[in-house]
């Protein structure tokens, strides 16, 4: 029996405010998200990707000479060194992408000769460092587990293009692109979710950016989190058939499945994000020809809405986007890492600034105190 009543233990932190924040509010009430004040859907129609990173790190969104800079930042910092590509060519070929951008991340921290200043400039420079490589570190990978040569990184071409680029060897249509875009945009931050407010613990203690940006992407994989966009598609694969979706809900639900892609900590009525990410879903969809998909995403959403009242999340709508611009499913995981940098970056930063150690308190049910015996005195079973 533990000693604080059960009504006063904040399970899984459900309702607690730990911190204040000024990089995002997510408003339940509203249904609604703004990063640094602006609304994620008016950024997705009038800004960019970098223009949102940059946003997320100095407060404001920058003029065109400001932009200018970190897009030049961004492009100057995407190779990787021979000894990161080494270790990437060693994974193990069967190992999740998830597992080799964490360790890829963690490499390019040992590496990093500036990982122990904790200055602002220094933590700017490599969040824009990390910005710039995990998406070199992602495509490398991909590209050797498939049997292919990495391609290095380009100095032409955008953020989005140059990742296509380094994946596939081509950059695909304008659509393909801005889709791509506003997925990164509505990924990137969302206050205290559990990968970053596990980057906020290990922040807390002083340790270093990659330390939390590593921490953050072992948080990020879980199913619960990240790992879900990933699953809806395994999930859609499973269904098949648009014309089985509601029943195959139904069984799952009956057999206390969880299903994936579905509900959220916050948002009980509807994710801010899910509109604009499945337009752009749609929008592929006409595209690459995956009526089937979508047909099936809306029987889903309509008897999950309608038998329980749980509304889709964010990674509903992008994991069938990101299987019909080509990606394999375990890299949709990754992608999310590579947009999500800049809110985890972002909030490590604001911790740094105004640091108290996180360190809360647990209510103890286990024996009460006892005597050690010695060995001999221990009963054989
Ligand atoms: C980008 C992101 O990270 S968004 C989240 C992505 N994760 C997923 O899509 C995984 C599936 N969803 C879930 O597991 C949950 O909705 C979570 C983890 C996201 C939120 O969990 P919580 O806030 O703890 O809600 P909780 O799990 O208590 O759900 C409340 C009730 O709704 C049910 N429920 C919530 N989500 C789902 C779901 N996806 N499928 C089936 N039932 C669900 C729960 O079983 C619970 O029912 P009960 O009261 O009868 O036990
Ligand atoms: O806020 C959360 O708990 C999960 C989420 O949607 C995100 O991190 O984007």
């Amino acid at each position: 029996m533990s000693e604080v009543p059960a009504e006063e233990i904040k399970y899984g932190l459900a309702g607690v405010v730990t911190d204040t924040t000024a990089v995002s509010k997510v408003m339940q009430e509203t249904n609604s998200l703004t990063y640094r004040g602006y609304a994620v859907q008016d950024l997705c129609k009038k800004a960019d990707f970098m223009q949102t990173a940059y946003l997320l790190w100095h407060g404001e969104l920058p003029n065109k000479a400001q932009l200018a800079e970190l897009v030049e930042q961004e492009i100057g910092f995407r190779a990787i060194s021979d000894d990161a590509i080494e270790v990437i060519r060693r994974f193990n070929k069967n190992a999740h992408p998830m597992d080799t951008i964490r360790t890829a991340v963690s490499f390019l921290g040992q590496e990093d000769p500036t990982t122990a200043d904790e200055s602002p400039e220094s933590n700017l420079e490599k969040s824009i460092k990390m910005l710039a490589r995990i998406p070199t570190c992602i495509a490398a990978d991909y590209r050797i587990r498939n049997g292919k040569e990495p391609i290095a990184p380009s100095k032409d071409l955008g953020f989005s293009e140059n990742f296509f680029n380094m994946c596939f060897g081509e950059v695909p249509a304008k659509e393909v692109i801005d889709c791509f875009d506003i997925s990164m945009i509505l990924y990137a931050e969302h206050s205290f979710n559990a990968s970053t407010f596990a980057a906020r613990v290990i922040t807390s203690t002083t340790s270093d950016i990659y330390s939390a940006v590593t921490g953050a992407i072992g948080a990020l994989k879980g199913p619960l989190h990240g790992g879900a966009n990933e699953a809806v598609m395994h999930m859609m694969i499973e269904i098949d058939d648009p014309a089985k979706a509601a029943q195959w809900l139904r069984d799952a639900l009956a057999n206390k499945r969880k299903v994936m892609g579905f509900g959220h900590r916050v948002y009980k009525n509807g994710d801010s994000r899910v509109p604009t990410m499945t337009e752009a879903y749609y929008k592929m969809a006409e595209i690459k020809g995956g009526q089937k998909w979508v047909e099936m995403s809306k029987n889903l959403e309509k008897t999950m809405v309608d038998d329980k009242g749980i509304y889709p999340n964010l990674d509903f709508p992008a994991g069938p986007a990101y299987y019909l611009m080509g990606f394999d499913i375990p890299m949709f995981t990754p992608l999310f890492v590579m947009s999500r940098i800049t809110g985890w970056t972002a909030h490590i930063m604001e911790q740094v600034a105004d640091n108290k150690l996180i360190r809360p308190l647990s209510a103890y049910v286990g024996e009460e105190q006892r005597q050690v015996t010695s060995l001999d005195e221990r009963p054989a079973h």
